[in-house]
């Protein structure tokens, strides 16, 4: 349990972080976010897990976000446990494997001259399944949970709280920045990820707000 605690509350509140600091850099990205879910949940009841199926344009920023600044950059060590080959390499048994994913999603021959840029549009497009599907697949260059068999057993889990907490900020709250320049995207250090500097932004509520704050006194 406590493995669990700690392998899963860092990386999330950090890949959070960064999806807000995303958000407010991108005006045009958060009002498409804002319209998605205010046509397919409104404002007159919260976002429920069961939404999440329907708001395929908030994954794109989460899988957008995840790419540009995954929360464990180098994944976690692995050693391998017998001679093997990998891209060409040949490993001795007990070699340190280290897998740079920050470098991989930000690979200008896989995504582009804009690689650094945050575009969630990249990932439209029904995600290709099964084996030998176009390798173009933007899911499938993207390993922040890593992969195969000591990948990330709580992938499917984070997903769905970013997801419903990422919902639920933007359907309850207007975001803005505190300043007149782009907040800065500078990393700290650390095995998870951190901003250098925390998040500081302006919010006011919408709607929302007030319907849950009248339905909690109203049971109170
Ligand atoms: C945004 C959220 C998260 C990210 C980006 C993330 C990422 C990762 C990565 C990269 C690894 C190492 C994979 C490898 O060795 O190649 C890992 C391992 C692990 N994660 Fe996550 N994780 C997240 C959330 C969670 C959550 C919510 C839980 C549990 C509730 C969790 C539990 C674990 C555990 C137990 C391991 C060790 C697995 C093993 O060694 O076999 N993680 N995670």
């Amino acid at each position: 349990m406590r493995t669990f605690l700690l392998a899963g509350t860092d990386t999330s509140t950090v890949t959070m972080e960064w999806v807000l600091t995303n958000l407010v850099n991108s005006p045009r990205v958060l009002e498409k976010a804002t319209a998605e879910i205010d046509s397919v949940i409104g404002q007159d009841r919260l976002i429920e897990e069961a939404d999440l199926p329907k708001l395929p344009y908030l994954h794109h920023i989460i899988d957008e976000t995840l790419r540009l600044f995954p929360s464990v950059p180098l994944l976690l060590p692995h050693l391998s446990s017998e001679d093997c080959t990998v891209g060409g390499y040949h490993l001795p048994a007990n070699t340190m494997v280290i897998v740079n994913a920050w470098a991989i999603h930000r690979d200008p021959e896989l995504w582009g001259a804009d690689a650094a840029s945050f575009v969630p549009e990249r990932f439209e497009g029904e995600p290709a399944s099964g084996e030998g599907k176009s390798n173009k697949d933007p899911h499938k260059l993207i390993l922040p949970f890593g992969m195969g068999r000591r990948a990330c057993p709580g992938a499917p889990l984070a997903q769905r709280l970013l997801g419903l907490t990422l919902g639920a900020l933007v359907q309850c709250f207007e975001w803005k920045r505190d300043t007149k320049q782009e907040v800065n995207w500078t990393e700290g250090a650390g095995v998870t990820m951190p901003k250098e500097k925390p998040l500081t932004a302006v919010i006011r509520s919408r709607p929302i707000m007030m319907k849950l704050a009248c339905e909690s006194s109203a049971t109170t």
